[in-house]
């Protein structure tokens, strides 16, 4: 079975990743896949780049076993999402008017959304708790509301590959735990995510597999068990960490720095 995105001999364009070493990488359907790695080590930039928007420096990627690069914006957007960091209100729209946006690469250019989208979009809206906030102008939602905002946009798009940078930020406890379940029901589904997550212990949790990446530009992945190994991750943050169990969980709690 073809992997939905398998990268090949992958650098990304980044000035501090010196390391010749490069990203070698497949990502099926039903892993979850976490990025972890310091401020600045490219955590971002690798999710674009995964999503074609910025070429990398070197290598190729498949998406579904076809050439990224080949396929039209239309065709990338029905196979994969991406949340940003960041999202950008530049135009007055409703919460239900911007999760719409997501039906927009499965309509024609002129064609209007049909009562099937408008339930995927309710759909999605009910799901993350927004559906009382449809007719809300999005300029007055918390950053959390717009968060979900922004996930709920995602799920109504309807991607196979989810890719995700900080599902989590601005979220409440509670919604931070809702979101990562969310997102860990698609891909049980058969979809597949790749996020970027700076809590370790919510990847230990909902991640199958990390990807370690540092500053460097050298990266390791594989599974979860594996991966989180307390010396690699203290070298990867540079931080020392205690680890603790707790329900046959993994918990790390950063260590003080001052003695
Ligand atoms: N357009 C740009 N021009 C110059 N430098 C850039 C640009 N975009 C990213 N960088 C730099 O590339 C590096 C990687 O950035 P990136 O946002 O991918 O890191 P990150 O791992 O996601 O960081 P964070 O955890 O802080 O979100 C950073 O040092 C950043 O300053």
């Amino acid at each position: 079975m073809n992997a939905l995105l398998q990268t090949h001999q992958l650098q990304l364009a980044l000035p501090a990743h010196t390391a010749t070493n490069t990203l070698d990488w497949s990502i099926q359907r039903g892993e979850c896949w976490g990025i972890l790695g310091p401020n600045g080590a490219g955590k971002t930039t690798l999710l674009h780049c995964l999503a074609g928007l910025r070429p990398p420096r070197q290598g190729e990627l498949l998406l579904q076993g076809q050439p990224l690069q080949r396929l039209s914006v239309r065709q990338r957007a029905l196979q994969l999402g991406l949340l940003f960091q960041q999202q950008q209100d530049e135009f007055p729209a409703t919460v239900l008017e911007t999760a719409l946006i997501g039906r927009h690469p499965h309509l024609s250019l002129w064609q209007n959304e049909s009562p099937t989208d408008l339930a995927l979009a309710q759909q999605a809206l009910q799901r993350l708790d927004l559906l009382p906030l449809a007719e809300r102008r999005i300029q007055t939602l918390s950053g959390g509301e717009r968060q979900r905002l922004a996930l709920a946009t995602l799920l109504t798009q309807d991607p196979q590959l989810l890719l995700l940078d900080e599902p989590t930020n601005h979220l409440d406890l509670h919604h931070q735990i809702s979101v990562l379940e969310l997102i860990q029901s698609e891909v049980q589904q058969g979809k597949a995510a790749v996020m970027a997550l700076h809590d370790l212990n919510l990847a230990a949790r909902y991640c199958s597999h990390l990807l370690l990446l540092y500053p460097d530009g050298q990266a390791c992945w594989g599974e979860k068990d594996i991966m989180l190994h307390l010396p690699a991750l203290e070298t990867l943050y540079q931080q020392p960490l205690l680890l603790f169990q707790a329900e046959g969980q993994s918990i790390f709690i950063p260590r003080s720095t001052n003695g």
